[in-house]
């Protein structure tokens, strides 16, 4: 099933000749479950990409879909609210609220958005990335891989279709990266959850199912969607469910 799908999406700075074409012409599949990586040079328009899969900027022209919707056809309080429930967001500042604990920071957004928070899912993140004995904690009282991975736990709370994460290995050091990224594909598969992530590494990039590669605002490879088999939670690590790009 398909989760997040652009069509010929552009995204254009400027006017006449200091026009910056970031955005010229994607078109883009992922399917539910996928973990994809965008990688590209400076400036290839990685982050542009996935702010516009997020919502949160205007295209030029082309179209958006997540979960079937096209995003940009929602009036402006529409997107807000769909875009709180449906797209999870981790960036490379963890963003935590400083004077909440690590619990009251991952169930704030299933609480801001008036819902009943599923205790049990909560308990299994947490579990998951490895934050039951911090739940009392404080952000500062934190390493940055730990506040990493309550903003991943944030993001995941509220069961986003898509979880768009734009660099969250960036302030952290190599072997904090690999437990992160690792954490980050174990709820994939896990949840069978949806993950676009941005990132300059290529160490960290080849953890995913598919990389695409951007350059200019051009898609210049990984753009067929993989077939991905069930990613049974059961199966070990890494095993073999996915087939991953030639
Ligand atoms: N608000 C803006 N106004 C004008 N040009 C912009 C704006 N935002 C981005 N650009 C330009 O669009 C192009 C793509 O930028 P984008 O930030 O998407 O690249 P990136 O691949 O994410 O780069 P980096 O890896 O350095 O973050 C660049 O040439 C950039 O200078």
């Amino acid at each position: 099933m398909e989760v997040l799908k652009c069509e010929n999406l552009k995204k254009y700075y400027g006017n006449h000749e200091n026009t910056v074409k970031a955005l010229d012409g994607v078109d883009l599949s992922v399917e539910k479950g996928e973990f994809v990586a965008i990688v590209g040079s400076s400036g290839s328009g990685k982050s542009t990409l996935l702010h516009l899969f997020g919502g949160l900027d205007e295209p030029t022209s082309g179209k958006v879909f997540v979960d079937g919707k096209e995003i940009y056809q929602l009036k402006k309080d529409a997107l807000c609210i769909f875009r709180r429930r449906k797209i999870g967001f981790v960036f490379q500042s963890y963003n935590l609220v400083p004077v909440l604990n690590v619990y009251e920071n991952v169930v704030l957004p299933v609480e801001l958005d008036g819902d009943k928070v599923d205790t049990a899912y909560i308990k299994e993140v947490i579990g998951l990335l490895g934050l039951n004995k911090k739940l009392e904690s404080l952000p500062s009282q934190l390493s940055g891989g730990q506040q990493q991975r309550v903003a991943i736990a944030r993001a995941l709370a509220a069961k986003p279709a898509i979880l768009l994460a734009d660099e969250p290995t960036g302030n952290l050091d190599s072997a904090t990266s690999q437990d992160v990224l690792g954490l980050l594909r174990v709820t994939s598969e896990r949840f069978h959850q949806t993950i676009v992530m941005i990132t300059h590494n290529e160490e960290i990039a080849q953890m995913a199912d598919r990389i695409i590669r951007i350059e200019d605002g051009k898609i210049v490879s990984g753009k067929q969607t993989l077939q991905i088999m069930d990613k049974n939670p059961n199966q070990k690590e890494g095993a073999d469910c996915v087939e991953r790009e030639k």
